[in-house]
């Protein structure tokens, strides 16, 4: 083995060029596909990716040459253990490598090109159409429609290639030097005490989501009937506002505790002042700039898909941020709707996006988060800011700002709906998927251990009777998009985190959930000394640069939604609170 160590850094300067213009020819090739879903396209993505893989596995085999493991420089020896560690692209046999990337496309397209025909000539596409019919529908029955034919025209269409995908990707990763997919997932955050690390934050934080999710069953067993909730406490999953009730905005005209305040849903203001996508992209470009970032290059502008293409194209909707790696191409590509929902998911995009600028300068194999999670918060900490009334009311889409105890509540209300009820969903996602990679959960019992997690960490049930013919995971998009979601429930706890130390740097002396750090560049300079490390630090150095701890805390969570969490214990009768953990 070759011990010299300037050897070994000349060889990874050599790969980091050489890597450059592989990513970018298999990412530029996977956004063609994303931005015009057709065979040739499919055809060419996977070629790219096949490309990609040969590559990868002779940069392992060079580097492997290296007695990396014994190198005195701490930094090249992490720099090493990332260039050997190639995920699926181990894969040595061609024909299942291929098969492999024809399988993950051909989920995707079903899953984008999904429709439910509510008449015989009326087709709908999940976004914007069946996405605001579940948003904005009170018809009981209109929306178990569109949830069950969600389901039907996708998740029924994907079990089988689901099915040989997990083996496959398996089979792939074993030759990584990992048990399974899930094992390899969750090295990624290297802490060997993650998982129990997550569920003392879960089970931390659950008392919070119990008591949301009892007063909005009240609520909504007064919308639609108590006759219509199952007797163990569930809540029937179509009717939260969301396709996959991960999300609750959408029942504040319904939750809103006192009705008449501000109208903090600026969705009218936005469509009554003509948004249009860019200018969303523009209010969030501007925000990063206060804080002294970076700001979006004329390559993002130029080349970016920002809203639905209307010349007949199909297209992967679902929103996502893209870098090609050459240090001057970044996109997002976001069928984007005039809401503000979408407008904090354009702040989501956005975050990344700054990551990718902050990172660009750092070797390949470092251009990622200091763990997944950290790639998730980004934009969601601006977007705390960014939402407050106070923020709203700078930029214009609320005009004026009533400061009493009431309105407080309803804004932590609003943000609840969005924080609060995902938590369940972002941690139930990957136990399922863990337990399908481990083998624990075998085919023949997917959907049923989909459903015990949902009743029991989440406390929604299904509106009707489920089967093994059913395949309700693949009905989400992060399933057959084969998007790991661990991260986003590691983001959802360290974003407050950060909010609460992004605000003590701009000197907000105010409670968490008033802050706004908006054109502190003092907030921003913390912010972006972390966001330039990428992944080149153990993730809880980064965690200590910009939080001051080096563990994940729900703490900062907690604080920020304390008032709300006084007043809702004051609405629950105690004794209704806890669902059942059993099935309905
Ligand atoms: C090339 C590529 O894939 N790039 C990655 C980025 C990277 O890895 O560099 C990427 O763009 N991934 C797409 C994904 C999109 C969204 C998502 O899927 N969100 C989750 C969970 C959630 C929900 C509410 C919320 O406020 C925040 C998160 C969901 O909707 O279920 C859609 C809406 C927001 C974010 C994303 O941006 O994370
Ligand atoms: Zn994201």
């Amino acid at each position: 083995l070759i011990t010299n160590e300037t050897a070994a850094r000349e060889f990874a300067n050599e790969v980091n060029a050489g890597s450059e213009v592989v990513m970018y020819n298999f990412v530029a090739a996977s956004w063609n596909y994303n931005t015009n879903i057709t065979t040739e396209n499919q055809q060419a993505m996977v070629d790219e990716s096949l490309k990609l893989a040969l590559f990868d596995q002779a940069v392992e085999a060079n580097a492997s040459r290296y007695d990396w493991k014994n190198f005195s420089d701490t930094d090249l020896n992490r720099l090493f253990s990332k260039l050997v560690d190639i995920g699926t692209a181990a894969m040595t046999d061609k024909v299942k490598l291929e098969r492999l990337n024809n399988i993950m496309s051909e989920m995707e397209a079903i899953y984008s090109t999904g429709k439910v025909c509510l008449t015989e000539n009326n087709c709908l596409p999940l976004d914007p159409d069946l996405s605001r019919l579940m948003a904005t529908s009170t018809d009981y029955d209109e929306l178990l429609t569109v949830w069950k034919g969600w389901r039907d025209a996708t998740g029924a269409k994907i079990k089988d290639l689901y099915k040989e995908f997990v083996s496959l990707s398996n089979e792939a990763i074993v030759q990584n030097g990992y048990p399974d997919t899930g094992a390899y997932w969750k090295s990624w955050y290297d802490t060997p005490t993650f998982e129990e690390d997550l569920k003392t934050l879960f089970e931390t934080l659950k008392p919070l989501y119990v008591n949301l999710h009892a007063y909005t069953r009240k609520k909504l067993k007064e919308r639609y009937g108590a006759d219509k909730f199952p007797t163990s406490g569930h809540i029937p999953a179509h009717i939260l506002g969301n396709m996959w009730a991960q999300t609750w905005g959408n029942l504040f005209d319904l939750l809103e505790p006192y009705p008449g305040k501000d109208d903090i849903d600026v969705t009218p203001q936005m469509v009554q002042q003509n948004y249009t996508a860019e200018k969303m992209f523009q209010v969030s470009d501007e925000f990063f700039k206060s804080l002294g970032l970076i700001e979006m290059p004329s390559e993002f502008w130029d080349h970016s898909m920002l809203k639905k293409p209307t010349d007949g194209r199909d297209v992967v909707c679902h929103a996502s941020a893209w870098d090609f790696y050459n240090k001057k191409d970044f996109r997002v590509k976001q069928c984007t709707d005039i809401t503000m929902e979408d407008l904090i998911t354009v702040h989501h995009e956005m975050g990344h996006i700054e990551y990718y600028l902050q990172y660009k300068d750092q070797h390949v194999v470092y251009r990622d988060g200091a763990n997944p999670g950290f790639h998730e918060a980004v934009g969601d900490v601006i977007s705390l800011s960014v939402q407050t009334p106070t923020h709203l009311q700078k930029i214009g889409l609320l005009p004026e700002v009533t400061n009493d105890e009431e309105a407080e509540i309803n804004f932590l209300m609003k943000m609840a709906l969005q924080k609060i009820a995902f938590l369940p969903f972002g941690y139930l996602i990957d136990q399922w998927r863990w337990s399908v990679f481990s083998g624990e959960t075998t085919p023949d019992n997917y959907n049923q251990k989909w459903w015990d997690l949902r009743c029991g960490l989440q406390g929604i049930s299904p509106p009707e009777d489920r089967t093994e013919d059913d395949f309700d995971p693949g009905a989400k998009f992060h399933i057959p998009g084969n998007t790991p979601y661990i991260r986003y429930f590691v983001s959802f706890v360290i974003q407050f985190q950060f909010h609460k130390s992004l605000c003590q740097a701009a000197g907000q002396n105010v409670p968490l959930h008033q802050c706004d750090i908006y054109q502190s560049t003092a907030a921003g300079q913390k912010l972006s000394e972390m966001l330039k490390l990428g992944s080149s630090k153990p993730w809880p150095e980064a965690m200590m640069m910009i939080a001051g701890e080096d563990k994940m805390n729900a703490a900062a969570l907690m604080e920020y939604f304390q008032p709300l969490t006084t007043w809702l214990i004051e609405q629950n009768d105690v004794y209704k609170l806890v669902f059942a953990e059993s099935n309905p």
